[in-house]
């Protein structure tokens, strides 16, 4: 009971954080929900309890001594610059949960696709944090053995997956919701399973409806260049 209560607690402080960021409004806000965002009749109706809501961006034991060092070294940022770490839930919709009354809260059956599995240490671990002032997003990304494509290195579409989210993440901060139109990915050096790499993505231009973003990921040390990537995000109309 104590343990529900503290979760709880931490998750509506991390809830209450994005519903202070300025360009988050017209992600948290809107009134009516979209139907792609609820679930399928055909699925099965759970409404996770405050035990349930977990927040995947935390540590856990199955985390990297580097994972966790760039845990530690952003949460530190965060301390006194203008980092901030994104809370993670398993579905989009639970990042949406504060804005219905109890009585019209979604029933969630769907999974954010790199969130899809409840065993940890096995997909994408991953913890992202933002800076409003630069808009940039960093991703400390451990990659799973079920990431794996070549034989002991991650798959071309997993390591595609991290750069659109951590993009996606980047440019929702940014400028509220969106999808992505285009992304392009250059894979310069394989990713080992079970290394940590780093993701840094920022906001190039904003043209209109038209985000621009490119995305680098290297090793922990910035020597090895893993992939590079640019990707477009379109912003939402206010109407979608
Ligand atoms: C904290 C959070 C944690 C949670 C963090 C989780 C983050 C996850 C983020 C993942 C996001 C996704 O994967 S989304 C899933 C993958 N994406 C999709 O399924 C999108 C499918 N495509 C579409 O729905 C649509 O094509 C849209 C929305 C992209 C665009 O349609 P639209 O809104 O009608 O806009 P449209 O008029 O066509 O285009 C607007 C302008 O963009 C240009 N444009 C449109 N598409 C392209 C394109 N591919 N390449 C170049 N330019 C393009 C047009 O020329 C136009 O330019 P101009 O004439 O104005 O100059």
């Amino acid at each position: 009971m104590f343990r529900c209560s503290v979760r709880l607690i931490k998750g509506l402080t991390q809830i209450t954080w994005l519903q202070e960021q300025p360009v988050l409004p017209n992600l948290l806000y809107r009134r009516s929900v979209p139907a792609a965002y609820l679930p399928s009749r055909a699925l099965r109706v759970t409404w996770p309890c405050a035990e349930e809501v977990k927040d995947f961006s935390l540590t856990n034991p199955s985390w990297s001594p580097n994972m966790r060092n760039l845990y530690n070294k952003y949460m530190e940022l965060s301390q006194q610059e203008s980092w901030k770490r994104l809370p993670s839930y398993n579905a989009t919709a639970t990042h949406l949960i504060e804005q219905y009354p109890d009585s019209a809260k979604p029933q969630v059956t769907t999974r954010l696709f790199t969130r899809n599995l409840d065993v940890e240490d096995l997909g994408f671990e991953y913890v992202m944090f933002y800076n409003q002032a630069e808009q940039r997003t960093v991703c400390s990304f451990q990659a799973g053995p079920y990431l794996e494509s070549p034989i002991g290195f991650a798959h071309g579409g997993a390591i595609a997956a991290i750069v659109d989210t951590t993009s996606g993440a980047c440019t929702i901060c940014t400028v509220g919701k969106v999808k992505t139109a285009n992304l392009n990915i250059n894979y310069r050096s394989p990713i080992t399973l079970g290394s940590t790499v780093e993701v840094q993505c920022r906001v190039d231009k904003i043209e209109g409806r038209k985000i621009f973003l490119s995305t680098e990921i290297r090793s922990v040390n910035s020597q090895v260049l893993h992939a590079e990537a640019t990707a477009l995000f379109i912003q939402m109309k206010m109407s979608e």
